[in-house]
């Protein structure tokens, strides 16, 4: 047979002349085996080590950092932010814009890089969790969806964690679906401020829920909830920052309102999609929530118990990231974190509080108990920045 190969010579009929079997074969392989040999290596690479997880990146990374400065260049917008008006929404102004706006942006490529380099080995681990449940989504296995729920005190690197898991999360998912830029991570938080601040979305607008979770809106009607579906459709992961200020009702109506996207039965919590919760129970509380209300209050005869207790996995970081005297007010604020009504403060840290009592210039955020106290201060600012005003 080799011989035939090397030394043998056919003749085409209305040809007189006799060719060479080595030729048509080196010249039909080169017009339709092209690759040939890169493609068995690759099938021999694909049986020894398993599927690669990073071979989107490796075959097009110029399309996915294109694709991300585009979304920052404010092209190619969210799906999401395009338009959620869901009907019974607009009754409420605020609720249908302040989320609708707010674009869930992931970092480039390039901002990326030096952020997960710097993560530290709590935050990387955690990342790692994250990454490997992706990495088995990707892989097409089915994994238990994940809960996990992020805390740690002020100044521990939650926020900068949360961008590098959307990063991650959505560039291995994109693997999953037909359209890489479909929705398959919504990072989220229960208020407009803190939403912006992680350039989120808010919980109420991305996914259809009336701000005052009256139960009349827990269920959208069919039409609402596949124009929702056509957005949410890829979703599999659901980041809610600043998970304190979230109770009971509202982590039911975003249980609700999942298992609706996802048409999934009663029982199947989230509708399947993984949540990673991320705050601080120390930090600040949902308004107007009376104690047995609050997540972490274990209270079994609530039926929306079994969303939060028993069911997240808790991580905790626990090292300070912030810098120089940042760093030292975070550690104070962790200090006072758990501090009891009864324990009184140490001298150091009654100076260093006594030190930061005071006004602040004018440009920061001022934060008063009283609306009387907040009316005053906007009144001193209007006077000083306008000098020309009219009254009515
Ligand atoms: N691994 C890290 N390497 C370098 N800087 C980091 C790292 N993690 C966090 N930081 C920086 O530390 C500061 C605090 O981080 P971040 O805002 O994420 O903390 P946080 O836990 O969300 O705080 P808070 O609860 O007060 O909102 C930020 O300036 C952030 O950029």
């Amino acid at each position: 047979m080799r011989n035939f190969f090397t030394c043998g010579t056919v003749k085409f009929e209305g040809d007189n002349e006799l060719s060479s079997v080595r030729e048509i074969v080196v010249k039909n392989m080169s017009d339709f085996v092209k690759d040939g040999h890169d493609l068995e290596e690759a099938e021999k690479q694909l049986n020894e080590k398993g599927p690669n997880e990073d071979a989107w990146c490796e075959l097009c990374p110029e399309a996915e950092v294109n694709r991300r400065e585009c979304i920052d260049e404010g092209k190619v917008t969210s799906v999401i932010e395009e338009d959620l008006s869901i009907p019974d929404l607009n009754n409420e102004k605020s609720s249908s814009s302040v989320g609708t706006n707010l674009l869930s942006v992931s970092l480039t490529k390039n901002e990326i890089i030096p952020r997960l380099r710097s993560l530290n080995v709590k935050q990387r681990r955690i990342l790692y969790k994250v990454r490997d449940w992706c990495i088995q989504k990707s892989n097409g296995k089915t994994p238990e969806p994940l809960h996990l729920f992020i805390t740690g005190g002020a100044g521990t690197g939650k926020s900068h964690l949360i961008k590098c898991i959307q990063y991650e999360a959505t560039r291995i998912l994109a693997q999953t679906s037909e359209n890489p830029d479909d929705l398959t991570v919504l990072l989220t938080a229960p208020t407009g401020t803190a939403a912006f601040n992680i350039h989120g979305l808010t919980i109420h607008s991305a996914l259809g829920i009336f701000k005052t979770l009256s139960p009349d809106h827990a269920t959208l009607s069919e039409d609402k909830i596949n124009s929702l579906r056509t957005k949410l459709e890829n979703l599999q992961i659901l980041i809610i920052d600043e998970i304190s200020m979230v109770n009971k009702k509202l982590l039911f109506f975003v249980h609700e309102r999942l298992r609706q996207v996802k048409k999934r039965p009663d029982k199947c919590l989230f509708g399947g999609v993984s949540v990673i919760a991320v705050g601080d129970f120390y930090q600040l509380p949902p308004v107007k929530t009376k104690r047995v209300d609050k997540l972490y209050v274990d209270d079994p005869s609530n039926p929306s118990n079994q969303l939060w207790n028993g069911l997240f996995e808790i991580a905790e970081l626990d090292e300070i990231m912030r810098q120089r005297e940042d760093g030292l007010f975070a550690e104070l604020l962790n200090r006072l974190r758990v501090k009891q009504k009864n324990e009184s403060l140490t001298l150091f840290d009654k100076r260093t509080l006594t030190h930061c009592f005071g006004d602040g210039p004018d440009e920061a955020l001022h934060i008063y108990s009283t609306n009387a106290e907040v009316d005053n201060f906007n009144k001193e600012m209007i006077m000083k920045l306008c000098t020309e005003f009219k009254t009515n």
